[in-house]
């Protein structure tokens, strides 16, 4: 069958990436679904698709991945928020979510600069003003950023490239990430403080964390009642962390600093998609189709969000073990009698290397592929094994045995052992063993 790869943007610099890596993909596009964010033509649809491109105004609900009767392998995200995807319906029907985390850093972190540093200087109204004719230099007047305290929230790509270039405006940086190494924040001059102490101290507040259930509506009622009076916020993270009617009464209330709006949004809860520099697009662009062909490809993606990321020296030189897993879980399954009542397997792997330098999630999975595939309708892939495997109440374990001798080679030995059946065992042995 022809791999049908669908965008929602039918803009060239989305387009021409794909076509250079996949010439025919495109031909199959659907053009009515390429020009609609609407979740019921893409439910409609989304059985046609190998692969789906988005970006953040498309929503890719469970209802997308039931409705694809499995034929959907990859959703490309063009962007590195993947909130608007359904990510835990992506992983029960083992389709892998790729994004393109990289692309858009720069400009978001050169955005997370302009606003602040134009909301200073009330440049934007100060240009309407004069474009109507007025002349209010004394109303206009801006603060300084040197000397002030901008307080970065959420110490990823962004932030960290943020804190960096206010460094050299010469502000005081604070930032509050629960899963930021210190380190890293000591190295750019960065303190890293709790969220309370972060938004009570700051002159500025710069929004980078990702939209999640613990950060939507972040910034509520509560939130703006600790900040300084006066306080200027920039999100460029995403419109639903902040609680938009809360940030209204703060602004009337004078929390948040209302001589004029002094809340410089790029991003809301309800969109028209902002209009972006090109080449940050074409980036994007870039990095999500070879993304995404090359997991259709059968490789692992580099920037796979749902799926333990195992690189590609690895998966070469387990390739054999790969093949052997699967064949030794169908094998088990068979000395079980259909495998009713499989529910408890040992996995034993014995190698003279230690289990730190093994990564066995590819054999885990393909194990799992053997025991459940024979036995029931699901597509069982390195995305979806072990949450199959719990679903079905499948508790795998695993033991590591090491042996003398050379770790050039990975593995020595597999043993798959159906435990609630006793003696009834498969056990293999690796070309060199
Ligand atoms: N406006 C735009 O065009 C644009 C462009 C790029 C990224 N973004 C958005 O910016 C955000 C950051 O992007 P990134 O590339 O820096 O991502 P990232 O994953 O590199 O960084 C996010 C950081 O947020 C931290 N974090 C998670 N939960 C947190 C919490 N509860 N409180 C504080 N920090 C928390 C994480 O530890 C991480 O360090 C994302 O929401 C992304 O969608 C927007
Ligand atoms: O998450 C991102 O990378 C940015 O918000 C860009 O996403 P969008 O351009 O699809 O909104």
């Amino acid at each position: 069958m022809e791999t049908k790869i669908s965008t929602t943007s039918t803009k060239p610099y989305t387009k021409s990436p794909l076509l250079h890596l996949v010439p025919s993909c495109l031909l199959s596009h659907p053009p009515d679904l390429a020009s609609s964010n609407s979740p019921e033509e893409l439910c409609t649809k989304i059985s046609l698709c190998d692969a789906l491109i988005v970006r953040s105004g498309t929503k890719v609900t469970r209802e997308v991945f039931e409705r694809s009767g499995g034929r959907l392998k990859v959703v490309g995200r063009a962007g590195i928020g993947i909130d608007n995807v359904d990510f835990s319906a992506a992983t029960e029907h083992g389709c892998l979510v790729v994004n393109a985390p990289t692309a858009n850093t720069i400009a978001a972190a050169e955005h997370g600069i302009a606003l602040p540093t134009a909301m200073a200087r009330n440049i934007a109204q100060a240009d309407v003003s004069m474009k109507a004719g007025k002349w209010q230099r004394s109303k206009y007047v801006g603060v300084s950023l040197v000397g002030k305290t901008l307080a970065v929230m959420g110490f990823g790509k962004v932030g960290s490239e943020v804190a960096r270039r206010a460094k050299g405006l010469g502000m005081h940086m604070i930032a509050h990430d629960p899963y930021a190494p210190a380190d890293r924040a000591r190295a750019i001059g960065v303190d890293l403080l709790t969220f309370e102490e972060a938004i009570s101290i700051a002159d500025f507040i710069s929004l980078h964390m990702p939209l999640t259930p613990a950060t939507s509506r972040i910034f509520s009622d509560q939130a703006f009642s600790q900040m300084k009076k006066g306080v200027r916020i920039v999100n460029v993270a995403r419109g639903g962390v902040i609680d938009e009617e809360a940030l209204v009464r703060a602004l009337d209330s004078g929390i948040v600093c209302s001589v004029f709006v002094q809340a410089a949004l790029d991003v809301f809860t309800e969109e028209p998609p902002p209009k972006d520099s090109r080449s940050s697009k074409e980036g994007l662009a870039i990095e999500v189709a070879e993304a995404v062909v090359g997991a259709l490809k059968g490789e692992l993606a580099a920037t796979a969000v749902n799926a333990p990321m195992i690189p590609a020296e690895v998966l070469t030189e387990l390739a054999l073990f790969v093949t052997l897993s699967e064949k030794l879980g169908r094998l088990g399954v068979q000395l079980v009698g259909g495998g009713n009542g499989v529910q408890s397997v040992k996995v034993t792997y014995a190698s003279a290397r230690g289990p730190d330098d093994l990564d066995t999630g590819m054999l885990r999975a393909m194990i799992t592929k053997g025991l459940i595939e024979p036995i029931s309708s699901v597509f069982i892939n390195l995305v979806n094994a072990d949450f199959t495997a719990k679903q079905r109440g499948l508790r795998i374990t695993e033991e590591h045995i090491l042996l003398d001798g050379s770790p050039e080679n990975p593995l020595e030995l597999i043993q798959v052992q159906i435990a609630n059946v006793e003696s009834k065992f498969a056990t293999a042995i690796s070309d060199s063993g």
